[in-house]
């Protein structure tokens, strides 16, 4: 297969169950909702689909059901996009595994986050992603240190992007000024907007992707912010995100997965319930990203963005 560049709108895509009481928490994953979910973003112009991230609910995925997500989203995208396969693990052996499941099942690169259940030191962080990337599949390091509390900032960025195969970096820490030092310190990393609340600004620094969740609500209008930000159209791509930008701080929020389950609802799409340990939202917290979803929903139906 052709090495791919990770970058364009890459969907971190939420995961639809259908009620099963045989299943696990009486929610079985429904694989053909999330193919048609998979290829709508794709004919709405995304790039890409990264199954099995946190907003994919990896963690309360049986093993089976996360190999089997992986493989719904290849087997969907086909040779129209490319998937990204999330391939968390707490150690290195669990996310050395996942990666090698990937590589059989045809993805064109793994997103991994650092190990996830302690404060790993550099050195630790170094062996982790030695091994995923010993698979030969191109990774997307993931800083996220609201979910592991191991804040890859840019010197060891750098320094993993010596790793052969390491490609790209999914930047969450929300300080975009890091965009451009990761790109003075390792200038053939691609630099890849993690979180939608600042994905113009990363975009305009310099990052030639975004892989957040509001590209599963928006995902038309998101390639068309993603295109404005790459021609430089400062102007237009601003009147697009501004109005935006409250719903998408729900992204780096504790409940980003029912945040968007719920967005997609609001546009016709179907979200769902979560798996436990995610329950439903309190009424306050519902009322309060329905203000803030109908305001996003209200401003693109006013200014539509051309097929
Ligand atoms: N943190 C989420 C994506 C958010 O933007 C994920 O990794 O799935």
């Amino acid at each position: 297969m052709t090495q791919e560049k990770l970058d364009g709108v890459i969907v971190a895509t939420a995961l639809p169950y259908a009620e099963d009481g045989s299943a696990p928490a009486g929610l079985r994953v429904d694989l053909d909702r999330y193919a048609e979910h998979c290829r709508w973003l794709i004919e709405n112009g995304c790039r890409g689909i990264g199954p099995n991230g946190s907003l994919g609910e990896y963690s309360s995925l049986t093993s089976e059901e996360r190999r089997a997500v992986a493989r719904t989203a290849i087997e969907a995208v086909g040779d129209d996009g490319i998937v990204v396969v999330g391939v968390h693990g707490v150690g290195a052996h669990q996310a050395r595994e996942w990666a090698e499941k990937a590589a059989e099942d045809g993805a064109h690169g793994v997103l991994c986050l650092p190990p996830t259940m302690y404060r790993a030191n550099t050195a630790e962080v170094m062996h982790h992603y030695e091994q995923v990337a010993s698979v030969g599949l191109p990774v997307m390091v993931y800083n996220n240190p609201i979910d592991t509390k191991v804040d890859l900032l840019p010197p060891v960025v750098a320094e993993l992007a010596r790793l052969d195969n390491v490609v790209a970096v999914k930047e969450f820490s929300g300080d975009v000024r890091r965009v451009l030092e990761i790109r003075e310190l390792a200038p053939a990393l691609t630099v890849v907007a993690g979180a939608d609340d600042v994905a113009l600004e990363a975009l305009l620094m310099g990052a030639t992707g975004w892989f957040a969740g509001f590209p599963n609500v928006f995902p038309a209008e998101s390639a068309h912010l993603f295109s404005l930000a790459q021609q430089g159209k400062l102007t237009e791509a601003r009147a697009l995100y501004e109005p935006l930008v409250a719903a998408f701080r729900w992204d780096s929020r504790t409940e980003f997965v029912q945040a968007i389950k719920r967005g997609m609802e609001l546009v016709g799409r179907f979200g769902g319930p979560c798996r436990p340990p995610r329950g439903p939202l309190p009424e306050d917290k519902l009322a309060a990203l329905d203000a803030d979803l109908r305001r996003a929903i209200a401003h693109l139906a006013a200014h539509p963005v051309a097929a």
